[in-house]
């Protein structure tokens, strides 16, 4: 444990590929004024960097595979170190991708306040991550890479969600009709939560 974030209230986002975390992310950050950090983004930005850990991180993505947990989790804590004297709250987007990865979060950071569950159909995330690959320029924005992302999904971070049921920490928004009311509804409920 961080002495720094000893107290951190930590939220973690889990969602299938192309659900709408991030996006969610967003108006939660404009709203609540949490950090946001996307597991995804700091690997993006190691790769961008240029660095030899950037290059093998990028080939595993590519694939649609799950880097290696000790990186990732570094890659947050320090994120988070160096959030800690502003940050009301954190908002972990893409992360735990698997039970395992939860576990080790907690030993190393700390336990979750809350996990935040944005819920899509396949088809829909698909049929999103299609669309958004038009444009991202994100190297895993293909059909071929955004199904071995989808199976992984079902296979390794589902039970993520079932594991934190347990604990009675689990809120979710659908993410599968245009509607905003249940992103208002529910995280009214879930960020004024206490820990
Ligand atoms: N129509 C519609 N599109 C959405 C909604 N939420 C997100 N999107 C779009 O769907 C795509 C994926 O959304 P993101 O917020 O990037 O999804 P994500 O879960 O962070 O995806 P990854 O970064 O792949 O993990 C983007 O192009 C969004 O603009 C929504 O509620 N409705
Ligand atoms: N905790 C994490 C988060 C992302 N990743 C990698 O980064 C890629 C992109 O993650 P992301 O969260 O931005 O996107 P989605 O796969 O959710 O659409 C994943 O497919 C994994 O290869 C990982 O290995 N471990
Ligand atoms: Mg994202």
């Amino acid at each position: 444990m961080t002495d720094k974030l000893k107290d951190a209230k930590i939220v973690f986002v889990v969602g299938g590929p192309g659900s709408g975390k991030g996006t969610q992310c967003e108006k939660i950050v404009a709203k609540y004024g949490y950090t946001h950090l996307s597991s995804g983004d700091l690997l993006r930005a190691e790769v961008a960097s240029g660095s030899e850990r950037g290059k093998q991180l990028q080939a595993i993505m590519q694939k649609g595979e799950l880097v290696p947990l000790d990186t990732v989790l570094d890659m947050i804590k320090e994120a988070m170190i160096a959030k800690a004297d502003v940050s009301k709250g954190y908002l972990i987007d893409g992360y735990p991708r698997e039970v395992k990865q939860g576990e080790e979060f907690e030993k190393k950071i700390g336990a979750p306040a809350l996990l935040l569950y944005v819920d899509a159909k396949a088809e829909t995330m698909v049929k999103r991550l299609m669309k958004r690959g038009e444009t991202s320029g994100r190297a895993d924005d293909n059909e071929e890479t955004i199904k071995k992302r989808l199976d992984l999904y079902y296979k390794a971070t589902e039970p993520v969600i079932a594991y934190y049921e347990k604990c009675s920490i689990v809120r979710k928004v659908s993410r599968n009709t245009e509607r905003n009311m249940m992103l208002q509804s529910n995280m009214t409920s879930v960020l004024s939560l206490t820990p």
